[in-house]
């Protein structure tokens, strides 16, 4: 199967009173060519769900496969290697470097990724249809929350990966730019054959999910 899978994934933080058990066997697919959505209100383990499935953290058990192959096998560099040629994150905090300017993060990734990255032709649909063009020599402090959010989606677009993981990414947008970006994910997945993850709790993407998972206090059920 090309994708992401979670078997039996539990993940445990702290011990004793304190401690948190964030996901409860958690079983998830997330297939190539389709946009997959996990809805659930805070707190709910949705950003541990997302980091663990990108490798970025490790679950307390439980199996992650990429394609098929255990991403837990993988270690060090080798996972680091990975993780900067598959995976594109869209993180909550948008990881915008402060004293770059927008155009100059896009040129960090051909810095630090040095192959692979997208053609300008698509670059330039997507920055169009992210509606960010006119802010690419602007820096970090002068962006509003939705143009660093956009800013930050572009960016992890830009490397092309096969898997885009994306926590709350129309946190900061209007229900217009929401529709937009719902739609460019959709079609990335679609026409690029990538496997698209969005965890949120904004209902607005639900239109363009190909499949749709609610987290609950760590423990996970797909809507029918
Ligand atoms: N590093 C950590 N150490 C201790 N507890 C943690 C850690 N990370 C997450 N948790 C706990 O695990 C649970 C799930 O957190 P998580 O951030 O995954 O939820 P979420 O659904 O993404 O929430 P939000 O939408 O507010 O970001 C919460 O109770 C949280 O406090």
């Amino acid at each position: 199967m090309k994708g992401l899978t979670l078997e039996k994934v539990n993940k445990v933080f702290g011990s004793g009173l304190n401690q948190v058990q964030a996901l409860k066997d958690v079983d998830f697919e997330a297939k190539e060519g389709e946009l997959t959505l996990i809805l659930g209100p805070s707190g709910s383990g949705k950003s541990t769900l997302l980091t663990i499935l990108g490798g970025l953290q490790q679950p307390t058990s439980g199996t992650v496969l990429v394609n098929g192959k255990r991403l837990d096998s993988m270690q060090g560099k080798a996972a680091d290697a990975f993780r900067l040629s598959n995976i594109g994150f869209v993180l909550q905090s948008y990881n915008l470097v402060p004293y770059l300017s927008v155009e100059d993060q896009f040129v960090l990734v051909d810095k630090v990724k040095k192959e692979g990255n997208l053609d300008k032709k698509t670059f330039d649909e997507y920055i169009d249809r992210l509606g960010i063009k006119r802010l690419l020599h602007k820096f970090p402090g002068e962006l509003s929350g939705g143009q660093s959010q956009r800013v930050a989606i572009a960016r992890a677009l830009y490397a092309d990966p096969e898997f885009i993981l994306a926590d709350e990414p129309t946190a900061a947008l209007d229900s217009n730019r929401v529709k937009e970006v719902a739609q460019l994910f959709k079609d990335i997945a679609e026409k690029s054959g990538k496997a698209v993850v969005v965890v949120t709790h904004d209902l607005r993407l639900k239109e363009q999910a190909d499949k749709i998972y609610h987290l609950i206090d760590g423990q996970i059920s797909i809507e029918q």
